[in-house]
């Protein structure tokens, strides 16, 4: 068996049931086999055997009470994998899919993701089992004190620097803030995502979907093409899809579809942004209701997908966005893509792919921008959030945007390079996984057996 098959089994034994764990393990490894042929001194330092090991899990009861007096418990959890770069950093997902093995995936992905922003810091991530939706504000509020109760002793400007990810936005953060300043009695950049009124960054809100799309032009760009008058398909609702599409837009490309839990909108004419984030920044509400106001628009419930996939790939289009969740993307989903012409995809969400969607796009000689490193405009945007905390600055927008494309041309770049060095040009997975993990590796080592 093969070093890198074992270590998987491994993992599969010493962390049982963590299957999009092993998933994300696996896509790292799998493309970093020729670097660690290359380079011995990673196997004799033990790097793997570490890096695949969070260096701390806190796992904590969240309890906390509903409108009608009920006590109700949830899961949290934060997971601080490793440090070798910097503070851990990385967000905080509330969704009632969260276990511990959603976590553990999401944490590993930030490592080489953060890494590859060429910034100081270091992976981490947590969340709750706890399903935002149908809660009052009060409810939310007081789910979110209990939350950061125990959170807060965890973390710190230059320790762990918590931000949102699926289900938690401004309004949680500032909740989770106003409690954290109330224990901690400090007024510091401990989350980042916060609101403009105290502390937060410009652009951050947007950074993430801008971030895809600036990747998605260096892509077109490599290509002698453009995002102008592209046929764009789009999942999720929130906040990585709102702005791509709104960056897209900009661009000239033109969003066909997005989607939610519930359902997929299809709008030929182009997605009508200004109600989408009426519907879902706003109100909070569900997709469907984007049909009371363009009756010529399709809706397709999720109860009426293909069995073996989305509704949202099956349409015709010159670029995909997923941006939604994990696994949100099948193998039939890329056959349909990939035969209906999509030449480009890029993945706003984590790990949105299944591995056998990964493979096909990558046989096909698609453009293929993994989420790691087409992502990662989010938490490039949260780190500038950081020095301007640290330095009590605030950038204007512009400053903020141009320093948020130069990291997406960089981190394009840089993988770009590193898939070409290593004879696999334009593959983007292996350029990521090898460019990130070589970083972290090295630090690894130089600071000793830690
Ligand atoms: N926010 C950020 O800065 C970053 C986010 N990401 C990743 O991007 C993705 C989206 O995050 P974000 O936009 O922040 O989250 P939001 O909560 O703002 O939006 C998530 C969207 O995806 C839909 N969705 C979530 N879970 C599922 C599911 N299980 N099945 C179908 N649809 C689902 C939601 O539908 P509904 O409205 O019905 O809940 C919503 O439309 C995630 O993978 C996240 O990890 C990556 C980098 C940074
Ligand atoms: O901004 C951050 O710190 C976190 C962003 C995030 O959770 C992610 O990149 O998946």
């Amino acid at each position: 068996m093969s070093y890198i098959k074992e270590t998987i089994e491994k993992l599969k034994q010493t962390s049982p049931a963590q299957v999009e764990f092993y998933q994300a393990v696996e896509d790292v490894l799998e493309s970093i086999e020729p670097l660690l042929e290359e380079r011995p001194k990673y196997r004799e330092h033990s790097i793997i055997e570490r890096l695949v090991e969070p260096e701390r899990q806190i796992m904590f009861r969240v309890p906390w009470m509903d409108d009608d007096g009920n006590i109700q418990v949830n899961k949290g959890y934060r997971i601080e994998f490793n440090s070798a770069l910097g503070p851990y950093k990385g967000g905080l997902r509330f969704h009632p899919s969260v276990n511990a093995g959603i976590i553990k995936f999401l944490g590993f992905e930030q490592i080489f993701k953060n890494a590859l922003t060429g910034l100081p810091i270091g992976g981490g991530k947590g969340g709750a089992n706890f399903n935002p939706k149908g809660k009052s504000d009060a409810e939310i509020m007081r789910f979110c004190q209990s939350f950061m109760s125990e959170l807060y002793r965890h973390i710190g400007p230059n320790t762990d620097v918590p931000a949102g990810d699926i289900g938690v936005g401004s309004r949680e953060i500032g909740y989770l803030f106003g409690q954290y300043k109330r224990l901690a009695n400090r007024f510091d950049g401990v989350l980042t995502g916060k609101s403009l009124l105290w502390g937060g960054s410009h652009v951050r809100k947007e950074a993430t979907g801008y971030g895809a799309v600036y990747f998605a032009q260096c892509m077109m760009d490599d290509k002698g093409d453009s995002l102008e008058g592209k046929r764009c398909l789009i999942s999720g609702s929130g906040n990585v899809a709102i702005y791509a599409m709104e960056k897209l837009y900009d661009l000239g490309a033109k969003p066909v579809s997005c989607s939610d839990s519930s359902g997929t909108i299809y709008h030929e004419q182009g997605i009508d942004l200004d109600l989408v984030k009426r519907i879902k920044e706003e109100q909070k509400g569900r997709l469907d209701e984007y049909l009371e106001t363009h009756k010529n628009a399709e809706y397709t419930p999720r109860d009426d997908y293909p069995k073996d996939g989305h509704t949202v790939w099956r349409y015709k289009a010159d670029l995909a966005f997923p941006c939604a969740t994990q696994n949100e993307l099948t193998e039939k989903d890329a056959q349909s893509l990939l035969e209906n012409g999509c030449k480009c995809i890029v993945e706003g969400a984590n790990m949105p792919s299944t591995q056998a969607a990964v493979d096909l796009f990558i046989e096909s000689g698609a453009a293929y921008g993994p989420g790691k490193a087409a992502n990662a405009g989010g938490v490039a945007t949260s780190q500038l959030e950081m020095v301007q905390n640290a330095s009590m600055l605030r950038w204007d927008f512009e400053e903020v945007d141009e320093k948020l494309k130069d990291i997406m041309r960089n981190i394009y770049q840089d993988a770009k390079r590193t898939a070409e060095d290593f004879g696999h040009p334009s593959n983007l997975v292996l350029g990521a996984n090898i460019a990130g993990f070589r970083k972290v590796a090295d630090a690894m080592i130089e600071q000793g057996v830690v």
